[in-house]
């Protein structure tokens, strides 16, 4: 495991933005090897080398219409036809050849008639108004030159990336894959099924947080089920999290994440041998949040419990952990207009749930830690930076929710 900065057990909570910045870094130095995938099945990968073209593109001289490709003076004498995936001849002085929209260009071509503007008669194609030369000709390398980089390393795979990969004759890609992740629900208090009630909460996160962790870019391990919720043992959570820790790159832990009688996380996190990377932020919702590295490039995140902060902490932490495990760029936050007032949390960041209506955004209600009405109805967390407070008008930081 490569040395990184990091803050220590016990230590203040770390700087929202610095907290983030660190994450990406740790990710970053431990990112994932690369792989050579099909390139239909690379989606959602991430570029692990520049994307450059095989051939010039288009790779040949293509006629953008269906008509007629002439040479010298006219009329023309028609002299055959070239379609779609054939290679023609030469075209000789004086005579055409109809042409398809996407066929090769004959050599020697100076100009194609659009077949709408074309008249024939007696064998031979005539037009009223001349062409320019070569209009409507898709030239050679008009696009990109042969062996041209068309998208650098760190480039997520779309669907858009894999139709240009193929456009310029890429059969395998390098990428890295996407982490695999892994959750594991800590409170054996929680009720999986049924109404909450005497005393037990349904656990909210095991069935959000997978589709959520799969928004957020990662692959769920083969098999991949929230396990838990584990039983409130030591000895409970360090096998859980070994076993997790053996098909994941990420483990996402939910609950635990401060030092009650029953919080095993931070001694668990210790049995294994994991230093901190993050260890609490000075954010609201969430500060508990953290992030370990563990022998062999793997990392846990630990999310607080109550589910908004849990979800503060994928924003927070998770996204750049992805990205730098992924070889991203670091994932930057965007900018909202407010539509009103939030107010600050001293010496914290604040992540308030909001509302995007139009091009403003708007604090919601039933926003506590520990509800999910507001979460549900939300786009994503206003940022509002410590010592500050959000007015109606004001442009402020803007994370999505993954979704
Ligand atoms: N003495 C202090 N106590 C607490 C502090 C503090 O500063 N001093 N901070 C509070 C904050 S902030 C948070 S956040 C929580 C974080 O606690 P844990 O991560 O240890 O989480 P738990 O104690 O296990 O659970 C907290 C809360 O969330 C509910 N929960 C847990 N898991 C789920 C789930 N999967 N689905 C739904 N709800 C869940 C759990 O029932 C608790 O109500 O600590 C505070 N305490
Ligand atoms: O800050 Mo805790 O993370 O309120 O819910």
């Amino acid at each position: 495991m490569r040395q990184q900065q990091r803050s220590q057990p016990g230590s203040a909570p770390l700087d929202w933005a610095a907290a983030r910045r660190t994450t990406y870094e740790a990710g970053l130095l431990a990112k994932l090897l690369p792989v050579r995938y099909p390139i239909g099945q690379a989606d959602g990968a991430t570029l692990a080398e520049a994307l450059r073209t095989l051939t010039p593109l288009p790779a040949f001289p293509t006629s953008s219409v269906d008509g007629y490709a002439v040479r010298g003076e006219g009329p023309w004498r028609l002299s055959g036809r070239v379609l779609a995936g054939g290679e023609p001849g030469e075209l000789r002085d004086g005579t055409a050849v109809e042409i398809a929209t996407g066929a090769m260009v004959p050599e020697r071509t100076e100009r194609l008639i659009r077949v709408e503007n074309a008249t024939v008669a007696d064998g031979h194609v005539s037009v009223e108004n001349i062409p320019g030369p070569r209009v409507d000709v898709r030239e050679i390398g008009e696009e990109a030159g042969s062996g041209e980089e068309l998208l650098p390393e760190g480039h997520p795979v779309t669907p858009g990336v894999i139709g240009l990969a193929a456009s310029c004759g890429h059969d395998l890609i390098s990428v890295r894959p996407k982490p695999r992740a892994a959750l594991l629900i800590f409170g054996d208090e929680l009720a999986v099924t049924g109404p909450p009630g005497h005393g037990r909460v349904r656990d909210a996160l095991g069935p959000s947080l997978p589709s959520m962790l799969a928004h957020a870019g990662a692959e769920p391990v083969p098999g991949f089920r929230p396990r838990g919720p584990i039983d409130d043992t030591l000895e409970a959570h360090v096998s859980a999290l070994r076993a997790a820790l053996d098909d994941a790159d990420v483990v996402c832990t939910t609950g635990g994440t401060m030092h009650g009688p029953v919080d095993h996380l931070h001694p668990a996190l210790a049995e294994l041998g994991a230093s901190y990377v993050v260890n609490t932020v000075a954010v609201r919702p969430g500060f508990p949040m953290l992030v370990a590295a563990l022998p062999g490039d793997r990392f846990v995140v630990g999310l607080p419990g109550n589910p908004q902060s849990a979800i503060v902490a994928v924003v927070s932490l998770v996204l750049p952990l992805l990205a730098g495990l992924s070889g991203r760029d670091f994932p930057a936050t965007s900018t909202v207009e407010l539509g009103a007032d939030i107010a600050g949390r001293g010496d914290y960041t604040h992540l308030s749930l909001v509302k995007i209506n139009g091009r403003k955004a708007y604090p919601l209600p039933h926003a506590g830690s520990a509800m999910l009405r507001g979460l549900a109805a939300a786009d994503g967390f206003a940022i509002i930076p410590p010592g500050e407070h959000g007015s109606a008008g004001q442009q402020v930081g803007f994370v999505r929710i993954p979704s």
